[in-house]
């Protein structure tokens, strides 16, 4: 019986398929796997085939149906493995074909794959071009550093010749992927040491069974290949693979994912970080899978910002755990803001009403009036949030005291007794009505847990994602679920997204993740064009890191995956605007996109109303994204900004980003009341639009009507 392998593209061209073409594509391949090698060639159904005029021998095709065929490696000699590697139509199939070479790499031993056709057509291009070029990008590096990096004869010829990071990045999805990774960091300014490190040791370390070693060839490769190919055992581990949904990140871990979630333990507090898409989120799913491996009575919380968010950790869980219900008890996958909820619940009893922003903000409005004072609600909101709340103050003498971090108004000495006054009389007035605000609660659990030590919910870890929006408070509250200790906090987290105004010295609050923190670079979930656009909007704006401690940066941040640009298109009135956007949506709907994988996003919540409204009226229903449906309910996602956080589409459109929206002015603290506050509250602005943006995997259609945000200076 000839074995299967499958690989990445293989199921990236599988994700393409409609439904019914992919349950052709299962058959085509539980029916291969039935037949034992003579069969297989004399099948007519199957009609498995050579590529005639392929740079690889070895390729080979066969039938799905009258429009898509499979293509494949055939084993070599001593092996029955064959290679399942790309899936598309008829004609695609024979020019993708043809043009690719597969070869083991000689320094990582993993098989990897070329557009050698395309190489070899333009690097006597480029060669010309860098004749006269004053500089060579990759001439700081001798033949024997890239060599040692598993640069072969082939890409170093090409690298040779390449003068910026532009002609490099041409050469991106034609190279093998490892060895333009690691020409990639060096022309990014790493450490040939560090990338040898972090990329090529990694691969090496793989271990395979000796007898497949001994064998050599195509089938050792393929099992060393582990970060891009999987063996299957069998009929039965086929079916299974078939059965569930296939998302690659459960299987094919990048070795920056894979170091980071499956390292046997850390001494304390934990940290990946990494721009949009990196797989932040995949690592802090395996992590708490690897977590639950490693005892069986541990208990995990995995939680986060949104409860969006935790309803996708959730599906995502189960689906890494095969559902296994066992393991998924001994997991509570919540919001911070709910655990705090419950930990009042259970140790104190109902919290009460918990206030919204806009009730927030209209207390301290009333406030103000009544107590005369010289600040309005959003500056004393901020006070509350930023000094009180987040220094955890609890008498009039640490507040007159204490150091007002990140404030940038200064207070004279008798101003201090009078915001401690209204501070005061706010938390009063909430109590005397069974109210709190989150963060209220947020410290209220915290004191509970302090005061009953060993009471309330415990965990053994506590793993965070989109850890960069947390207040405080909220990580007081993480501290003080989990003992300090080995593996107590893992987090995850891109300071790039923060759109929430929180600043935070972790460290200050007694978690220091020194010495154990990571970044992940690759980003898989959009296309190059797309974080190219996106970055753009965060061109020059200084990002602290998530320790609050240094700044932090998108260096080496990039894709491999490329696609269309990003549209951007200006409208005489919203009105005009919103068709515009429904016929974006229609066409992409036209284009064979499933509606639940389209998000349409404004900043208000007139607008995106407006535009679900015509969306129905051409039939093509919405659904919320923060509403509870489940992920499969069918329709349009229609979002605010935030409740976008953490998501992602095949297709995004982000509308209204006027100059009215972006920045919104009631927002934005204005630089004469407080210029830090203004600075972060813009930069926060910023962030908002970059985390819509990149939520858009394949396609990104941006729109306005009226006056263009000057975020969009310089991007269109
Ligand atoms: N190793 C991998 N192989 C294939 N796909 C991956 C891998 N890692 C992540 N992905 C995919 O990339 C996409 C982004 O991953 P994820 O949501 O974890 O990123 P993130 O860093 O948390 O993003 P963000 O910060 O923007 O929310 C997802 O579709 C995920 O399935």
């Amino acid at each position: 019986m000839p074995q299967i392998a499958i690989t990445n593209t293989f199921w990236e061209g599988v994700d393409r398929l409609d439904k019914p073409s992919r349950a052709r594509v299962h058959k085509a391949m539980g029916k291969f796997q039935r037949l034992t090698v003579h069969q297989l060639h004399v099948d007519k159904g199957l009609h498995l085939e050579s590529v005639v005029g392929s740079r690889d021998p070895r390729m080979r095709t066969i039938r799905v149906d009258d429009g898509q065929r499979i293509v494949l490696l055939a084993p070599d000699a001593g092996s029955d493995v064959f290679v399942f590697v790309h899936v598309v139509s008829h004609d695609k199939a024979y020019s993708w074909a043809k043009r690719r070479l597969y070869s083991v790499n000689a320094v990582t031993r993993c098989l990897e794959v070329r557009d050698l056709t395309a190489i070899e057509q333009i690097t006597p291009l480029f060669a010309q071009e860098a004749e006269a070029a004053p500089k060579l990008l990759f001439a700081n590096w001798s033949d024997t550093v890239l060599r040692h990096l598993g640069v072969d004869d082939v890409t170093l010829r090409a690298a040779r010749v390449i003068t910026d990071k532009a002609q490099l990045e041409a050469f991106g999805s034609l190279m093998p992927e490892d060895q333009f990774e690691a020409l990639w960091l060096l022309a990014e300014g790493f450490d040939p040491d560090d990338v040898y490190r972090d990329l090529v040791a990694a691969r090496k370390a793989v271990v395979v069974d000796a007898a497949v070693e001994s064998r050599g060839g195509l089938a050792a490769a393929v099992s060393r290949t582990r970060s891009r190919i999987t063996l299957v055992a069998g009929p039965q581990e086929l079916a299974d693979i078939l059965a569930k949904p296939f998302d690659a990140w459960r299987i094919f871990l990048h070795p920056a994912q894979r170091r980071v979630a499956y390292r046997p333990a850390y001494g304390g507090p934990a940290q990946v970080t990494g721009g949009p898409g990196t797989g932040k989120t995949v690592v802090a799913l395996h992590r708490v899978k690897h977590l639950l491996a490693r005892a069986a009575d541990t208990r995990v919380l995995l939680t986060t910002y949104t409860s969006a968010l935790a309803r996708s950790l959730r599906s995502g869980l189960a689906l890494l755990l095969d559902h296994d219900q066992t393991l998924l008890e001994r997991v509570t996958v919540t919001t911070v803001d709910a655990t705090a909820h419950r930990v009042v619940r259970q140790l104190h009893g109902n919290p009460g009403d918990v206030l919204n922003d806009k009730d927030e903000r209209w207390r301290w409005q009333r406030l103000a009036r009544r107590l005369e004072l010289p600040w309005n609600d959003a500056f004393l909101a901020q006070e509350y949030r930023h000094v009180l709340l987040a220094q955890d103050l609890r008498s009039r003498e640490e507040y007159e005291k204490c150091r007002r971090h990140g404030r940038g108004s200064r207070l004279a000495a008798s101003q201090r007794p009078q915001l401690w006054e209204a501070m005061t009389l706010f938390e009063e007035e909430l109590a005397r009505d069974r109210a709190c605000t989150w963060l209220q609660l947020c410290a209220r659990a915290v004191r509970l847990l302090r005061d009953r030590p060993g009471e309330g919910p415990g965990y053994d870890h506590v793993v965070v994602d989109e850890a960069q929006d947390l207040h405080p408070a909220q990580w007081r509250l993480l501290r003080a679920l989990v003992p300090e200790g080995p593996d107590d906090l893992f987090l995850t987290g891109d300071p790039h997204q923060r759109i929430y105004d929180s600043r935070v010295s972790l460290r200050s609050l007694g978690i220091s993740v020194a010495g154990r923190g990571a970044r992940l670079r690759l980003n898989y979930r959009s296309t190059e064009e797309i974080l190219r656009w996106s970055r753009a909007l965060l061109d020059g704006e200084r990002v602290a890191d998530l320790t609050g401690d240094t700044p932090d940066s998108l260096s080496g941040y990039r894709s491999l995956l490329h696609g269309e640009r990003p549209v951007c298109e200006g409208h005489e009135t919203e009105a005009e605007e919103a068709d515009a956007v429904v016929r974006t949506v229609q066409a992409w709907v036209a284009a064979g996109v499933a509606p639940s994988e389209i998000a349409v996003c404004a900043r208000f919540h007139t607008q995106t109303a407006r535009i679900a409204d015509r969306l129905d009226r051409v039939g093509l229903p919405t659904v919320r994204v923060k509403g509870a449906e489940s992920d499969d309910v069918a329709g349009i996602r229609v979002s605010s900004l935030h409740s976008l956080k953490g998501l992602e589409f095949r297709c995004v459109a982000v509308a209204g980003v006027t100059a009215s929206a972006f920045p919104f002015r009631p927002a934005v603290t204005s630089a004469e009341v407080d210029p830090l506050q203004n600075a972060t509250d813009l930069a926060a602005e910023r962030c908002l639009l970059f985390v819509a943006s990149t939520r858009a995997r394949e396609a990104l259609y941006v729109s306005y009507s009226g006056r263009p945000s000057a975020f969009l200076d310089g991007v269109r």
